[in-house]
């Protein structure tokens, strides 16, 4: 007969199944005979979530939980005490950015926008844009949403780091992401915008996912989406999981286990100039030494690339047979082989490592000899950029509730 692994055994009997072992008692004196067990319902016991039980078990007889059943009872735990949602995000070509399905007012309007947490403005491609300044994008029509309502004498006006800008004004309507909905989200809508967005025909416009504080709209500043649903969420804090040309996710409300390894290491955030910003304490090249060096910037999905203090760039880069600053390109380039070192930077006492091939950006030359780099300068800003080059490594945590960020391997 074979014998369930005792723990196995004692996981059913949690399911308020009695385990079954077969045989027959005899109670006659004297005899040393079999048993058999009557299987009966415990009227007593409420059902309990088979994988629970079993994780159970293995807690019990100090046997490890494996990694998927852990995952099961995540999912099954996070009973959403209030609201949770889950969005795909895909790149685009080499990371450029990342962009995300929303819907808009009643019926809805679909969408694909580019999730910024460097910025607080939720604008749209809109139908009171001129025609030459639209090519291919979505545009979102006030005029034909049944719950929209123009925010009477409000503008906007926003410039991005990389000098494109947009303008507009602004309507109120409702707007889901995911299963997620805010029926009075201020929706921008571009009257204007630069040629860079004109030239970039898949992005429909940005969703801000910086504070509040730097949300254009004048003469009253609006809400982000997210500042709009936090609280009704499970927990107040969302999470982004970028990827190196896959498509990867950002979640609202929770914070999944399955989708990290090992620990999260938290630092805390300042929002004093409106974005989520921390400072890292140093940085190491390849297998180097850890080298500390404070890094303060900001994390930030709407920039693409890793953009660190000037010193610290040309140590990396030091590193590098060949590579280069190259005033033609605008940064370090460097030859696209042999694969560059990692760059590591440090997150309170934990650290994220950047694989040598997410720091070759994209070839420069059709020989594909050249690349350039994925780390560059931060000249001129004011503090480091840790954009889609550093996020898309890691888990990224945006913590509101608790103002901190948290960084998890993947
Ligand atoms: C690719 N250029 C157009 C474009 C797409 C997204 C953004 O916005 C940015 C740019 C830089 C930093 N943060 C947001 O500009």
């Amino acid at each position: 007969m074979r014998l369930f692994p005792v723990f196995l055994t004692a996981a059913f009997a949690s399911t308020g199944i009695a385990a079954a072992i077969p045989g027959h008692v005899d109670t006659s004196p004297g005899n040393k005979g079999t048993a058999s067990l009557v299987q009966v319902r415990n009227p007593n016991f409420e059902f309990r979530h088979g994988p629970l039980a079993l994780a159970k078990a293995y807690k019990k007889f100090g046997a490890p939980i494996p990694e998927d059943l852990r995952a099961v009872i995540a999912r099954f735990r996070r009973t959403p005490k209030r609201d949770f949602g889950s969005v795909s995000t895909d790149p685009e070509k080499h990371d450029v950015e990342y962009l995300t399905p929303i819907s808009i007012g009643t019926p809805p309007q679909d969408l694909i926008v580019d999730f910024d947490t460097g910025s607080s403005d939720l604008w749209v491609f809109s139908t009171e844009m001129a025609a030459s300044d639209i090519k291919g994008q979505t545009v979102y029509d006030p005029s034909n949403s049944s719950t929209s309502q123009i925010l009477q004498g409000s503008t906007w006006e926003i410039t991005y780091g990389d000098g494109s800008s947009s303008s507009g004004d602004v309507y109120i309507d409702t707007v889901t992401i995911g299963n997620l909905t805010v029926p009075n989200q201020a929706v921008e809508a571009a009257k204007k915008v630069s040629s860079e967005f004109t030239e970039d025909p898949n992005n429909d416009g940005l969703l801000g996912l910086g504070f509040t504080s730097i949300n254009t709209v004048q003469p009253t500043p609006q809400n982000t989406f997210f500042d709009n649903i936090k609280e009704s969420l499970d927990a107040r804090l969302f999470t982004a999981d970028l990827k190196h040309g896959a498509p990867g996710s950002y979640n609202f409300g929770y914070i999944d286990p399955a989708a990290y390894i090992g620990n999260i290491s938290w630092t805390p955030v300042d929002n004093s100039q409106g974005f989520w910003g921390f400072t890292s304490p140093g940085y190491a090249v390849g297998t180097g030494a850890f080298r500390n060096h404070s890094m303060t910037g900001i994390a930030d999905t709407g920039t693409t690339l890793l953009l660190l203090p000037k010193s610290v760039v040309s140590a990396y880069y030091k590193e590098i047979q060949g590579a280069e600053y190259d005033s033609d390109q605008g940064g370090y380039v460097f030859p696209c082989s042999p694969t560059p070192p990692d760059f590591v930077f440090g997150v309170n006492n934990g650290i994220v490592t950047v694989p040598g091939d997410m720091v070759s950006y994209a070839p420069v030359d059709t020989a594909n000899q050249n690349c350039f780099g994925g780390i560059q300068r931060d000249t001129g800003i004011g503090f480091s950029i840790f954009g889609d080059v550093a996020l898309k490594t890691s888990f990224v945590v945006f913590d509101a509730g608790g103002l901190q960020l948290g960084w998890a391997a993947k």
